[in-house]
This record gives C-alpha cells, sequence and structure tokens, in this order.
C-alpha cells in the first residue's frame, strides 16, 4: 500500500483485446514485483452488461457501454492514495459484479480499450504504451487462441474482428496518438508474401521531448541506421534479423522509432544486440537480455515484441524514478 506522502504513479497499457497487454503486464509484473503493482483492468468500467449492450446494439469499445466519469473519480483517487470500491465486470457471466475494494501500490497500472479516450483520465497517466497490432497478426493471433483454447472457428474469428472493426476504429485506434510509446506489431518484410506471421516485424515508436522520458537508440542518437546484425556473433536462420532506427514524426509529434524484423535463434545472444543500444534505462550490463531469458515462454520472447516490451517496462522503471525521486510536478501522458 501506499502511503499519503508517497505519489502513485499511473500507467497506461492500451489496446484492443488480444493483443498482448497480459502478456505485457506479465513483464511488468516481473520487473516491479507484484507488491508494487496494482493493475485495474478498465473492462470493469463496463456500464453496460452483455445482454444491455446487445439491445442497445453497441460493442462494449462505444463509450457509451463505459462510465467514464466513474473511472476518473476512481483513478483520481488512487492516484492520490486513497482506496476505491471498484466495479467488476465479469466476463464468464457477461454480468456488473458487486465491487471490490482496492487499495492502491505505489504504481496503478490502467490496461484496456480506453485508458486514453478521457481527457480527464488521460491527464492522470505519467506514462502510458499502445499496443498497436496490424490486423493480418491480429488474425492470426486470435487463431491460435480462440480456436485451440476456446474452440471457436475461423469464420467465428474472423468475423468478430471484423463486427469490432467501425468502433475500434473509431474509438480505440486514435488513442495511440497519445501514448509515449507506441509498439507497432506488423507482418515481417523479410518474407515475401508471407501468410504465417509468425516472424513479425515491430516498430517501437518513442516520443521525443517527453520530461522524464529518454528515447532509446541503436549506435548514434538521432542518425538513421539500418542494421543487419547477422555474423559471426549472432545466429541467424532464414529470414535473417534486420534493425532499424531512425527519427520520424507521429500524429504530429516528433518521435525516434527503433524496429526489429525476424526472431532471435538463442536468447543469450541477444546481449550483442543489447550493447549497440543506448539509453536503455537498464540498471546493470545484460539487464535487458536476462530479463527476457528469465521467460523464454511468454510469447514474442525471441523477437522484436518481447524486446520492445521488456525495453517499454525499463522506461517505466526510469521514469517512475524520475518522477518520485525529483518529485516533479506529475506531466499530462499528451
Ligand atoms: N508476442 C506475441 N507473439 C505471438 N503471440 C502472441 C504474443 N503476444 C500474445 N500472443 C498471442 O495472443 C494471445 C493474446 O495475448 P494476451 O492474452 O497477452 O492479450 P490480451 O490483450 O491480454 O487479450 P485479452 O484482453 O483478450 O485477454 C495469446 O494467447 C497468444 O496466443
Ligand atoms: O474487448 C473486450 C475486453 O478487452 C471485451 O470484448 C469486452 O470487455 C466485453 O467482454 P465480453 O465479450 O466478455 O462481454
Amino acid at each position: 500500500m501506499s502511503s499519503n506522502s508517497e505519489p502513485v504513479v499511473v500507467i497506461g497499457v492500451a489496446g484492443d483485446s488480444g493483443c498482448g497487454k497480459s502478456t505485457f503486464l506479465r513483464r511488468l509484473t516481473d520487473l516491479f514485483g507484484a507488491d508494487w503493482l496494482t493493475v485495474i483492468c478498465l473492462d470493469d468500467y463496463h456500464c453496460l452488461d452483455r445482454k444491455q449492450r446487445k439491445v442497445a446494439g453497441v460493442t462494449a469499445l462505444n463509450p457509451k457501454a463505459n462510465n467514464f466519469d466513474l473511472m476518473y473519480e476512481q483513478i483520481k483517487a488512487l492516484k492520490a492514495g486513497k482506496s476505491i470500491e471498484k466495479p467488476i465486470y465479469n466476463h464468464e457471466t457477461g454480468m456488473i459484479d458487486p465491487p471490490e475494494p482496492i487499495v492502491p501500490s505505489r504504481i496503478v497500472v490502467i490496461e484496456g480499450l480506453h485508458p486514453f479516450y478521457d481527457e480527464r483520465v488521460r491527464e492522470l497517466i505519467d506514462f502510458g504504451v499502445y499496443l498497436d497490432l496490424d490486423d493480418a497478426v491480429k488474425i492470426a493471433w486470435k487463431i491460435q487462441r480462440d480456436m485451440a483454447e476456446r474452440g471457436h472457428t475461423y469464420e467465428d474469428v474472423v468475423r468478430s474482428i471484423e463486427s469490432r472493426r467501425p468502433d475500434f476504429m473509431a474509438y480505440i485506434d486514435p488513442q495511440k496518438q497519445y501514448a509515449d510509446v507506441v509498439i507497432q506489431i506488423l507482418p515481417t518484410q523479410l518474407i515475401p508474401n508471407d501468410t504465417e506471421r509468425r516472424v513479425l516485424r515491430v516498430r517501437l515508436v518513442q516520443k521525443e521531448g517527453r520530461p522524464g522520458f529518454s528515447p532509446a537508440y541503436l549506435f548514434d542518437e538521432g542518425s538513421t541506421i539500418s542494421w543487419i546484425p547477422c555474423g559471426r556473433k549472432l545466429t541467424c536462420s532464414y529470414p535473417g534479423i534486420r534493425l532499424f532506427y531512425g527519427p520520424d514524426e507521429y500524429y504530429g509529434h516528433e518521435v525516434s522509432v527503433l524496429e526489429v524484423d525476424g526472431q532471435f535463434e538463442q536468447l543469450e545472444e541477444l546481449i550483442y544486440i543489447e550493447q549497440h543500444l543506448s539509453d536503455t534505462s537498464t540498471q546493470y550490463y545484460g539487464e535487458m537480455t536476462e530479463l527476457l531469458r528469465k521467460h523464454p515462454e511468454y510469447p514474442g520472447s525471441n523477437n522484436g515484441t518481447g524486446l520492445f516490451q521488456v525495453l517499454v517496462g525499463l522506461k517505466m522503471r526510469a521514469a517512475y524514478h524520475q518522477l518520485v525521486s525529483k518529485e516533479i510536478p506529475i506531466p499530462a501522458a499528451v
């Protein structure tokens, strides 16, 4: 629990269902320790239950199905170190269950569909990440999970993604402009006409000029670099690995982009990549590689999704320390 004298830092993790939020949260828990984190799933602020949404003809992505006033009041209270009685949305029954008490830890993570949607909530967020999954990859991941674990057919998966698309584009996707970092997960460019989606191209879009956040870079800050590290120090089988770093513009903001296309054969060799990255906010040599090697079983540990999730976790830790140690006024996520 956080005492009133200790600031509570709020982290936002945004993205559609099935885009890897749970995996990212597991990495954050490994980094900070469970005692440091209070995770709030924003699905709990659905104000219409499944039946009511059906009657009203709205999806859970529609703001009308969510209580942003309550979300704002409760996140504000948590940030002030106060306990709340949080509602619970029950995904098994599709109903809203009786509320549960929540006591904030030092870091409150709000994760789900709408962390940056409401301006008041957005301004409470100290560091925000948006997980931006390309549709082709989203279908591949959902098929893998929903067909294997939930008994859905290929057509069910595609239909469900299609039916959510209009509301996704209207209410979820635009939030990425407010994130400090966006992890874009795209099909590889290393395999022509790839349909398997096992090899991924992952881009880390990092906003420049945010207090408490300095983007990581490859070799030389501010330059544009394409690097194929396959050689004596890194084992690469087909289709190889390509890294890229360079400046860009994103929704009118200056950003720097780090990119990894391809996958790593041997996790321990990641140290070679880590050596060439700067401003990673590690606390000791090799920390990134060590964190990835700890959980090779997490999906994406052998590609840019895992690498950048770990890197973003390290950036969140650095932002936390900066905010707390300097007691600087907490800036908005915009
Ligand atoms: N980096 C990755 N590489 C490959 N597959 C992945 C990766 N991350 C997630 N997946 C796949 O996507 C599925 C959904 O991931 P996860 O549960 O982390 O997403 P989520 O956003 O929390 O989903 P939900 O909100 O529906 O619970 C996983 O079961 C896994 O199959
Ligand atoms: O997008 C979602 C969560 O991220 C869900 O679709 C939403 O919360 C509604 O849940 P359910 O389908 O269980 O009624």
